[in-house]
């Protein structure tokens, strides 16, 4: 299977071309203003514009006003919401917009009960925050507690880089993989040769798992 790559925490058009180049298949934009990797809509529609047909366009929100999700919504094209914080379902579900929930690995809930809880949710982010923190923390979690076998479209993040990524796909075999500070030379500026190695990394395990005619 061909693991799907999001590069999240993009803030600038030359990132986004790059990451596509390097050849991701989502970019993730956060619109949380706490974050070192926030866009504001102008910046997300210079980012959102830079993206070739086919990327995915991912729009981080947590915990934000239902109305601030709309007001980015009509203006910046995205195809998929990422909600991170404490969002009930009814909320997730409201904006009629396929979504991704993220499962914080650090909370006290399993991943499995969390996400019994979301069923309308087309994914989910496992990643290593907990309950009501926030993401893009660099810090990987117990890859030995990945809920195997899930029928769900699962997403592995957190504290992933081009010399860890790799290995965590094998014990994962995850749907994707999201990265964000593992790819940075600064917060919120990607760096093009660590996503080049990210993706490669993970296009050399795709082929391992590839069984190939005999
Ligand atoms: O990236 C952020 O700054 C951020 C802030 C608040 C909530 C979520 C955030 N990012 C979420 C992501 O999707 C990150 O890609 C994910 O947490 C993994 O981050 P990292 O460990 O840096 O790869």
């Amino acid at each position: 299977m061909r693991t799907r790559i999001k590069i999240c925490g993009i803030t600038r058009a030359e990132d986004a071309r790059a990451a596509a180049r390097a050849g991701c298949d989502a970019i993730g934009l956060v619109f949380y203003d706490r974050s070192p990797r926030a866009v504001d809509v102008e910046q997300a529609l210079a980012v959102a514009h830079a993206v070739p047909p086919f990327v995915t366009r991912v729009g981080l929100f947590m915990d934000a006003d239902a109305e601030r999700v709309r007001q980015v919504m009509a203006r910046v094209p995205l195809e998929v919401l990422q909600f991170h914080g404490g969002e009930s379902p009814d909320y997730c579900e409201a904006f009629g917009r396929t979504y991704l929930k993220a499962v914080p690995m650090a909370g006290s809930e399993t991943p499995e009960a969390f996400m019994a809880r979301y069923a309308g949710a087309q994914g989910f982010l496992l990643d290593s925050h907990g309950a009501g923190q926030a993401g893009g923390t660099g810090q990987t979690f117990d890859w030995g507690r990945w809920p195997t076998g899930s029928p769900q479209s699962l997403v592995l993040a957190g504290g992933l880089h081009p010399d860890n990524v790799a290995e965590a796909v094998r014990q994962t075999r995850p749907w994707a993989v999201d990265v964000s500070s593992g790819v940075e030379s600064s917060p919120g500026v990607k760096d093009a040769r660590r996503m080049i190695r990210f993706i490669s990394e993970v296009r050399r395990v795709d082929r391992e798992q590839t069984p190939t005619d005999a």
